[in-house]
Parts: C-alpha cells; structure tokens; sequence
C-alpha cells in the first residue's frame, strides 16, 4: 500500500510457489490420454498444425457462450452468414474492440382502454335452445418465476453425486456397528476412494476416532466432523485473487490441459472484472486451435472486453507480447493470456509455456503476476499430476476447478488442495457465464459432507 499499489477484491494474491523439481517419471501420457477424452467429448477432431496453417473460414465453437445465444447474437446482425472467425494479420496487430450491446427500445404506444371500444359485457348470454357454450379452459395461470438458488443451493447439487455416494456409504459402514479399528480402516478406504487422499482420509478418521471410539456413530456424526476437517484443509488456500492494478496490465496468463475449461473461466473471468468497470483483454494464445481463437473473440464481444488474436498456428509467446504491449499502450487493468493445452507432444508445449512466460518478463519482469491453472474435477486423480507438471513449467500460483456440477469427483479439490497448497481462486459449476464463484472452504466442505449450512 505504501508503494501506492492499488489492491482489489479480486484482490490478487501474489503467492509464487517455491518452484520444485518435475516429478520424476511423470506420466504424461496418461494425461494427453486424459486430454484427448476430454477433447473428444468437447469438440470435434482437431487437426495438427500444417506448416503454414490458415484458419478455416468457418470453425468450431465448441465450449463457447451456448450455441442458442451466438447463434441468436449472430443472426441479429448477419442471417445469411454463419459467425466467422475475423481475419487477423499475421503480426497479431488487429485488435477488435467491441461494446456491450444496448438494450432495443421496446417502447410502446397508447393502446385505448378497453372500455372505450367494447360494449360492456352484463353476465352470461342466454342461447336460444339447441345451442351451447364451447366450454373454455381457462387461462392457466402463469408460474410464479422460480426462485433463484443460492451460490450454496447451486454448490451442494453441484457436488450431489460426490456427497451422496459418500454418505450413503458411511450410513451403510456404521449401521448396527460401533466404531473401532475395523469401522475406521474402512471408512479410511471409503474417504481414500472417494478422492479425498490420503492425508484428509487419516485427519478425518483421526478426529472421529478420538470423540467416539467404542461408541455408536451416526452418519451425521461422521459428516460434521468430515466437514470440520476439511474445512482445516481447504481454509488456507481459499484466497480471492489478488489484483495488483498498479502494473496497468496485471497480467493473467491461464494454463492447463486442453478442455479443462481455460477459455470459458477466461470469458467468465472477463464478465466479473468488466462488470465491476475495469478495462479487460483478452489474448487468444491459443494459437493450436481455431475454434479457441473464436471461442475467446466470442468471449470478448459478449463481455465488452478488447479482444487480441493472431493466426492460427502463429508464435503464441510472440501474441503474448504484442498483447502485453498494447495493453500497457491502452491502460488495460488486467491482461488476460488463453494459452494452448495441447501441442503435438509435451516438449513442444512446455516449450511454449516457458517462452511465453519468458517473453512477457522481458516487458515486465514480475509478468506474468498470477499464472491461473485450470484444472477439470471430472478427471479426478489426473488433475493432481497435472498441478504438478504445469506448475513446474510455467509457475503456476493459483487454481481454478471447473465442471464440479455433477461429478462424483469433487473431493479430488481437496486432495490437491493438501498436496500442492496453492490458492484455489474460483469454483466453476456449469458452463453459464455466472457459473463461477470465489472458492469457500466452508460451503465445498458442507457441500461435499451433504450437510446444511
Ligand atoms: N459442466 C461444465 N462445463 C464446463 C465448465 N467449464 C467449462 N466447461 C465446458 O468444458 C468444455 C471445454 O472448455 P474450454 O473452455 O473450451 O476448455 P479449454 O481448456 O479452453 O480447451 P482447449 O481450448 O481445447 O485447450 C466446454 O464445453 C465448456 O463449456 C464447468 O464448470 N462445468
């Protein structure tokens, strides 16, 4: 503060890991295995880069704002074409400003009353014999508009399928049985299965084991205490992200395995930090697939944020720095850098990451301030190897998990949270430009235990 820096909510924590020796042995391919499901699942085949690739004139836009809300946008303004990604010059010199778009007048002119023009009814009009009313249904009456669910609501039916598998376990593990060494090893295996880890599975066993050994449990018992326990695990590394607004931009580079969901945390991103008035861009370094390029430009228009692309297949660490560039010549608050998840093999992707962090330091040698890890909870175990080889690579200081609606995986967070204990920033819970919340210990903790809160 002395130095004059500007700090916001959104407040951006400044926590670079001790960087760490890459595990040995790392088993990369079972995370392009990973990567390819993913893939498969989110968007069609992708093609290797040609030697001198062009984009497509018409791409995929796989994961973006829903289909129904581009297509809507697009039609609006051009029926006759399909969205097309714009062509950039090869220097990645075009940048494409776009404002939020301003509501249709929906005025409407005087309409007479009703009386003026239509003779007073006076009761039912009786028919002469052989005649009958139609009978008319009446009107249903229009639903009250459902009430919006609660941040923890939303949470909690998110992590439906993690917490009642487990729970339903523990109820099943202690019923007409008392808690001893036998119960307990159990109900470590259950915690450990359940992809707590470890570390949680033993505290969890440890805390119940010294208020009821000997004793009756109840699932309830034991999901109080999984919950308080947890909430110890998670409390250090739920932080909200820490802005350093002074370095106009705070550039935020957003890495991770292709389809763990970089592009629409960025575009969520985005619409907080737009929403709250700050000046927002964002830069498509995802240079190895066209429809990330349109995916992001998509992202950008829809959140009034300037939007920085490049060809595809084009240097992404050159991208990198005409982007940081001309966000310093703009006065963007806050840099945000989409980044490949896949190259032809690891090597080239490391080398990529690297390069780009490399470059941007060459501009700024705090950049990139916050390296954002995206990470996929669906993919349970394999998010955890993947914490460890990106952090390694390109410094990663802070996670983001997506898709925690409905997978039976959450616990997989925790996990990592207690090997890795960096800054979980936000939560993403559907695909949604909402479904993003500041990650709170206590609500996964309640959420995953299946407990109110
Ligand atoms: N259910 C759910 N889907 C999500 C969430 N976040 C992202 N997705 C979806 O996951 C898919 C992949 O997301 P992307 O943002 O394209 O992932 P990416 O990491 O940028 O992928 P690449 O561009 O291939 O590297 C898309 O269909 C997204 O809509 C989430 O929190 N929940």
């Amino acid at each position: 503060m002395a130095l004059g820096f500007i700090k916001k909510v959104f407040t951006f924590g400044k926590e670079k890991p001790a960087s760490e020796k890459p595990p040995e042995g790392e088993d990369f391919a079972s995370l392009i295995e990973a990567a390819e499901k993913a893939e498969t699942e989110a968007t069609p085949e992708e093609t290797v880069i040609a030697a001198e690739p062009v984009l497509p004139e018409v791409v995929e836009t796989a994961g973006g704002p829903s289909p129904d809300e581009t297509v809507e946008e697009e039609q609006a303004s051009a029926p006759q074409e399909p969205p097309a990604v714009p062509e950039v010059p090869q220097e990645a010199e075009a940048v494409f400003h776009t404002q939020p778009e301003q509501p249709a007048d929906v005025s409407h002119g005087e309409i007479a009353s009703q009386e003026d023009i239509a003779p007073e009814k006076e009761g039912p009009v009786a028919l002469p014999r052989g005649f009958a009313t139609v009978e008319t249904t009446p009107e249903p009456e229009t639903e009250a508009p459902k009430e919006k669910l609660t941040w923890f609501q939303r949470l909690k039916a998110g992590l439906f399928r993690t917490s009642s598998q487990l729970t339903g376990q523990i109820a099943a593990l202690f019923t007409k049985r008392k808690l001893d060494e036998d119960t307990l090893d159990e109900l470590e295996d259950l915690l450990i299965q359940a992809d707590l880890g470890v570390e949680t599975a033993m505290r969890i066993t440890g805390a119940l084991s010294s208020e009821r050994y000997g004793k009756d449990v109840s699932g309830e018992d034991v999901a109080r205490i999984m919950a308080a326990e947890i909430t110890k695990v998670l409390k250090p590394v739920a932080k909200p992200l820490a802005l350093d607004l002074s370095h106009k931009p705070h550039v935020i580079l957003v890495v991770g395995v292709n389809g763990t969901g970089k592009t629409t945390t960025i575009g969520k991103l985005a619409a907080k930090l737009s929403g709250s008035g700050l000046k927002v861009m964002l830069a498509a370094g995802d240079t190895f697939r066209a429809a990330a390029i349109e995916q992001l430009k998509i992202w950008a228009d829809r959140t009034g944020s300037t939007f920085i692309g490049t060809k595809l297949g084009a240097d992404a660490a050159g991208l990198a720095y005409d982007a940081f560039e001309k966000a310093k010549a703009e006065k963007s608050d806050v840099l945000i850098i989409d980044t490949a998840g896949r190259l032809q093999n690891k090597a080239e992707l490391m080398a990529e990451l690297e390069k780009i962090v490399r470059v941007l330091g060459k501009l700024d040698p705090e950049a990139p301030h916050t390296v954002l890890q995206t990470l996929d909870a669906t993919t349970g175990q394999n998010a955890m190897n993947q914490v460890e080889i990106f952090r390694n690579v390109a410094g990663v200081n802070g996670l983001i998990m997506t898709k925690l609606d409905g997978t039976a995986r959450g616990g997989i967070l925790v996990a990592i949270a207690a090997k890795h204990k960096l800054p979980v920033y936000f939560i993403g819970v559907g695909e949604g430009v909402d479904d993003l919340e500041p990650f709170e210990a206590e609500d996964f903790a309640s959420a995953i235990a299946g407990i109110a809160r």
